[in-house]
């Protein structure tokens, strides 16, 4: 861009321009109190383009002092502020070679962080004009000059919607301006110095790999372009696709969903989708995209809450690139050319009616008077945090453009979208996560219930087990009975032993056989199950012999008569 500031003049410059723009100017805005309610502003004006339209005046040489400007502003809180407002912010892009060769002059200057000047660069023999304020202050959430880096276009921009989509917010950023204005090197960039798209794709896998402890996340993308009003996509072109409204809006039916794991299999996607992207060159830009590319990054992750509940996240972040805006006599092809063309401004003339309609607070938004606006439907009036970049060149060249952009995206900061609250929420819970954490529960319960169920048949197999080992020991009683008595042997009780009472209980012999006794009697209950299951396969083979026996026997005997007639 043009030296327009000088750096020897600037504190009392830029405290003067601070103080005439400190409140926002555009020839919409109101104000001042007192009489006349535009004597304010017309002062203002003046002041400013006779400010600006110093001729030695030059921006600060350094760009890194220009661009630390940019950067302290970033953290200041004024776009936070802007509650669910859409975000407009303006980057100038820099006279082009060719531009300079046709001797073109800059007609743009960033005045601060917020401020942009189009100079009115009208013929100074045009003695009608002459006396009429030249140019015109816009006021922006962040301009960016030409010396902007694509990392800083992108925190300002991105960063911040990169985190809502992590937290289930949705998220649309998109470029506008007139063709070779610079929305696809803003949107996607080069390779040394790649643009948002790609930036905001590294900084969310970076994000989901700090977070992965939280929960899993899986990552969707989609890349779709609007051509000529037919809707394709980008990574696996095919049949034109259709859109359908559902749940989530306006979706392309059959627009395939790639899961993807890592940053270099998205870069591969996008290269490949970009491969297939229609561009031409136009009078004003050798590569002009001819469509309206829209990238969709859709993470969903999961997490359980204190209660093991599962709760269902879903974010989405929309990055489109929209097709250059130009008038019909800026190309010089015909045929297709100019249909596209015709197309482009089409859906783009549709695009301003919606933002008209929105900032005009009208009940009916004309969304389907085009498949873009059809698309951005959500992003512009629904649920979104949205973010518009205006491009514009610096050249008085493009002053026609240059000023139309700025007076479209001056209307969509006024645009206000639903609140993004739902998303800020946690999502319910899936039907399927409910379905599982209950049956969970009920096979646990199961499980307690059989458990239970086995101790106590193995009591009763016991207490079974017990019985049966005494009536199988009736001649020997059980040493648990106190009911038995040993058997009287009346004749040496007699003679040699003592008394029956002591006889019974007492005497050592008595008690070692009540040992023995008591060791076969356990001995017995350990075998019973196999005593059981072999007397039972004995009396069954048995059984089973005899049947079969006498099933065959006269078969057995024909058999043998016969073998031993013959
Ligand atoms: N900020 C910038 N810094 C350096 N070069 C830029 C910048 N912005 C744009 N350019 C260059 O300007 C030319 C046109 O830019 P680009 O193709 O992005 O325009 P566009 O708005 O996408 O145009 P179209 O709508 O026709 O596709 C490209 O060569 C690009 O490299």
């Amino acid at each position: 861009m043009d030296s327009l500031v000088d750096q020897t003049k600037t504190p009392q410059l830029y405290e003067q321009i601070a103080r005439n723009v400190s409140m926002p100017v555009s020839t919409r805005s109101h104000t001042m109190n007192g009489s006349n309610p535009h004597q304010g502003l017309k002062e203002k004006l003046k002041a400013l383009t006779l400010l600006y339209e110093q001729p030695n005046l030059s921006p600060p040489k350094n760009p890194s002092s220009k661009n630390r400007v940019v950067a302290r502003k970033l953290s200041l809180p004024e776009t936070k502020k802007t509650g669910n407002r859409v975000t407009v912010l303006v980057r100038v892009r820099p006279i082009s070679k060719k531009e300079k060769e046709a001797g073109s002059r800059c007609c743009v200057r960033i005045v601060n962080p917020r401020d942009v000047y189009l100079t009115d660069l009208v013929n100074p023999n045009d003695y009608l004009r002459l006396n009429r304020i030249r140019g015109r202050h816009f006021t922006f959430d962040a301009c960016f000059p030409d010396s902007a880096t694509q990392q800083e276009v992108y925190s300002t921009s991105t960063s911040e919607l990169v985190e809502g989509v992590l937290q289930g917010r949705n998220g649309t950023v998109f470029c506008y301006g007139a063709t070779g204005a610079g929305k696809t090197y803003t949107m996607i960039g080069t390779l040394e110095s790649p643009g948002v798209m790609v930036l905001a794709i590294k900084d969310l896998f970076d994000k989901i790999k700090t977070r992965s402890c939280d929960g899993n996340h899986v990552v969707h993308l989609s890349y779709l372009e609007v051509y000529n009003e037919t809707i394709k996509d980008l990574i696996s072109p095919g049949r034109p696709l259709v859109l359908r409204e559902d749940k989530q809006g306006n979706v392309a039916a059959g627009l395939t969903q790639y899961r993807v794991y890592s940053v270099d299999e998205v870069m591969t996607l996008l290269q490949q989708g970009n491969h297939n992207r229609t561009t031409e060159p136009t009078r004003a830009n050798e590569t002009s995209s001819r469509s309206h590319a829209v990238l969709q990054v859709v993470v969903e992750y999961q997490v359980r809450d204190a209660a093991m509940n599962i709760i269902n996240n879903v974010g989405k972040l929309s990055l489109v690139d929209l097709a250059g805006s130009e008038r019909a006599l800026a190309t010089n092809r015909r045929t297709l050319r100019s249909l596209e063309g015709a197309n482009i401004n089409r859906s783009l003339l549709a695009l301003s009616s919606c933002i008209n309609a929105l900032v005009e607070g009208k009940k009916h938004i004309p969304y389907r008077n085009s498949k873009l606006t059809q698309l951005l439907k959500d992003s512009l009036g629904g649920k979104c945090r949205t973010v518009m970049i205006a491009n514009i060149s610096s050249s008085n060249l493009s002053s026609g453009e240059t000023q139309n952009t700025l007076h479209w995206a001056d209307r969509a900061k006024m645009i206000r979208t639903k609140a993004n609250d739902a998303n800020e929420d946690l999502l319910p819970v899936t039907e399927t996560g409910t379905d599982q954490a209950k049956l969970v529960l009920e096979l646990q319960k199961e499980n307690r219930e059989l458990r239970m169920q086995l101790q106590q048949q193995q009591k009763l197999l016991t207490l079974e087990a017990q019985s049966l080992a005494a009536c199988s020991c009736s001649t020997r009683p059980s040493v648990s009975s106190r009911l038995w008595t040993p058997p009287i042997q009346p004749n040496k009780k007699r003679m040699t032993g003592p008394s029956s009472f002591t006889a019974t209980y007492l005497t050592p012999e008595i008690k070692y056989n009540e040992e023995k006794i008591a060791i076969r009697t356990l001995n017995q209950i350990k075998s019973l199950p196999m005593a059981k299951k072999r007397s039972f396969w004995d009396i069954t083979t048995v059984n089973r012999w005899r049947k079969l026996f006498s099933d065959y026997f006269y078969f057995l005997l024909y058999l043998f008569i016969h073998f031993f007639l013959t």
